[in-house]
């Protein structure tokens, strides 16, 4: 464990936030980096649409990806959006929790499994869209459907139980997070299983989150640090007032939102 530098930690740490630096120094071009996109890079917005980096995340990880050897995004987002962010910066992108993915500048590539709930996606998004309240804004993402309350957060039981029943009735995944319920196929596929495949032959990882759905992506570092007492696997919680004291409780470390992500990495870059 790291110790976390913004608090003291409940718990002896045996390795330092220094330390954890120097070893992943000396295993740059076997360490990855892996990142949430929402909340851990750009800041929560109202209109998912108009989402951006927050200030100095993209030199950050241009510089990054030039020192270790892989960075890879981990998102809920589509391929094409988190794509659109980045442009030109070399990263592995993983979108739908891992149901899509482009590696390099090749093609994006689609979990099998998740194709045959192309269809039944599309028909729930529409009919989110005539059943729901208005003020439930429906995100159609092709293989899931987001259902977001911010702007009425009174609603949040309203659009769990419409979900609920709708997982039920069509043998869907629910996947909560900040303000949203997401359906989505019911298929051996999240963000643990993604940094599980990932990590084969890496000897170091990170991973900086900031929602439930990365909770899965931090057990697959500690499942790795059991089986593999020498890799180096730390989990980065990016604070915030929704989901963080759970994501938090599971991390090494702790850093207060979005903003304070870039001057971390610069520190990291150097000491790489
Ligand atoms: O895995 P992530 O990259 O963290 O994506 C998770 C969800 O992020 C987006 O929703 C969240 O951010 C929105 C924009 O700031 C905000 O309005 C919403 O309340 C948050 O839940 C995205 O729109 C979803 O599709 C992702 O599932």
């Amino acid at each position: 464990m790291v110790c976390p530098p913004l608090e003291t930690a409940d718990d002896p740490c045996d390795l330092s936030l220094a330390e954890a630096l120097s070893t992943t120094a000396a295993r740059a071009d076997r360490c990855v980096f892996f990142f949430d996109f929402d909340g851990t890079l750009a800041p929560i917005q109202d209109d998912p649409d108009a989402v951006q980096l927050a200030p100095g995340v993209l030199g950050a990880i241009t510089d990054l990806a030039a020192r270790v050897k892989r960075v890879s995004l981990v998102s809920a987002r589509p391929v094409d959006f988190l794509r659109s962010r980045f442009p030109g910066v070399p990263l592995t992108l993983h979108g739908l929790y891992g149901l899509e993915s482009q590696y390099g500048a090749g093609e994006t590539v689609t979990y099998p499994p998740a194709l045959p709930y192309a269809d039944v996606i599309a028909e729930l998004a529409r009919r989110a869209e005539r059943e729901l309240p208005d003020d439930v804004l429906v995100e159609y993402k092709r293989l899931s459907v987001a259902l977001h309350y911010r702007s009425a957060p009174e609603l949040r039981d309203t659009v769990h139980a419409w979900a609920q029943e709708q997982a039920g009735r069509h043998g869907l995944r629910e996947q909560e997070g900040r303000m949203v319920i997401e359906l989505k196929p019911s298929v051996q596929r999240d963000k643990g299983s993604v940094v599980a495949e990932e990590i084969e032959g890496f000897s170091c990882a990170w991973y900086f989150g900031d929602d439930l759905g990365d909770l899965a992506a931090f057990r697959a570092l500690a499942d790795r640090r059991t089986t593999h007492p020498d890799f180096l696997g730390v989990r980065v919680a990016v604070r915030n007032p929704e989901t963080g004291a759970e994501v938090a409780a599971a991390a090494d470390l702790h850093l207060e939102g979005p903003s304070a992500v870039p001057p971390f990495l610069q520190k990291a870059v150097t000491a790489l």
